[in-house]
């Protein structure tokens, strides 16, 4: 769906921004670009976008070279999501969301209902919202605003640059969450650009990690943990490698080494794929059932904590 080809990008004569930067993306996957600040992810990110062109390489998206289409047409199909949203404060919550389709000549009834739709499921209440002007929305809001409006003309590809990067600690965390559980978002190719090591585990299928233009390595996020391609990966995990390998983890992942005990009387309430961090949050206050396979089994903490244990040896 996105395939980077020896990507070069120099804004100067010292070093590359962007140094041989060669990666593809699969349909439906959200790849991470991840690194401390100034290593290229931004630069990447607008490449895709022709917001910037490469000094060489090629870059394709859908399968076609982005440099055969006309930038309109290639943003067509990419919604772009920034830190600072980018929300027009003379265009009302509605107006916004509708900008694209209203480009696209959508026809009003269907704009409208698409706007309903999306500030329906970003859990902002259009009765309340739709004619608020931006500035009075919390930054929460506004974040979804800004996602509503990338979403609104179904682009199967999504290019975000730091969405959450202007919440304050909670907001983003609880945002993050909404964000993974999004149905719209689930069959879309995403390349999300964070310097947050959490937030990569927790939305990456895969994490590309950059240093100073290069990919040091791309991989699942367990890969990354597991087998790090060198010092530069190890270290830049090593502070939060436990949290990381929670985060990372899957229930699945565990299925062997959790014991075997089964009581009636239990519902399910977590799935297989969830990761070990939503598990461990979910048992402090009961057991719960999960459902693997054919099989069920009951998590408590005990359980959970052996499991992981006998995993990590
Ligand atoms: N328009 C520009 N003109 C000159 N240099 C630039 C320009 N844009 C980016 N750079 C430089 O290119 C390098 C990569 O920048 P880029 O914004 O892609 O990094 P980043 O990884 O996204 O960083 P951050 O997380 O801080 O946004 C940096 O050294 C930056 O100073």
């Amino acid at each position: 769906m996105i395939k980077l080809d020896h990507v070069f990008k120099n804004f100067g004569p010292q070093k590359n921004a962007v140094n041989d930067l060669s990666l593809e993306v699969a349909d439906g996957e959200t790849l991470v670009l991840l690194g401390t600040s100034g290593c290229g992810k931004t630069t990447t990110l607008r490449m895709i976008n022709r917001l910037l062109e490469p000094d060489s390489g090629h870059i394709y998206v859908n399968g076609k070279e982005i440099r055969q289409l006309a930038p309109e047409t290639l943003r067509r199909t990419i919604g772009y999501v920034l830190q600072n949203t980018g929300l027009f404060p003379h265009y009302t919550v509605s107006e916004n969301i509708a900008i694209v389709p209203s480009l696209l000549q959508w026809d009003k009834a269907t704009i409208q209902q698409r706007v309903i739709t999306l500030m329906d499921k970003l859990r902002l209440s259009p009765a309340e919202y739709a004619n608020a002007w931006p500035q009075q929305l919390s930054g929460g809001q506004q974040q979804r605003v800004g996602l509503a409006r990338a979403l609104a003309a179904d682009p199967p590809v999504m290019l975000m640059d730091e969405p959450f990067g202007a919440l304050d600690p909670l907001t983003r965390i609880s945002v993050r969450r909404e964000f993974k559980a999004l149905d719209e978002l689930s069959n879309r190719t995403i390349i999300l650009v964070t310097h947050d090591v959490e937030e990569a585990f927790e939305l990456g299928s895969r994490i590309c990690l950059m240093n100073e233009g290069t990919i040091q390595q791309l991989g699942t996020p367990l890969e990354l943990l597991r087998r790090p391609a060198n010092e530069f990966v190890a270290a830049f995990l090593a502070p939060q490698r436990l949290q990381l390998e929670l985060k990372a983890l899957k229930i699945k992942d565990l299925w062997a080494w959790l014991p075997h005990q089964h009581s009636p009387g239990y519902t399910t309430t977590l799935s297989a794929d969830q990761t070990c961090w939503e598990a461990m949050e979910a048992v402090i206050s009961q057991p719960i059932l999960v459902q693997y396979a054919q099989e069920q089994k009951i998590l408590d903490s005990s359980g959970l904590m052996q499991a992981i244990a006998a995993w990590k040896n």
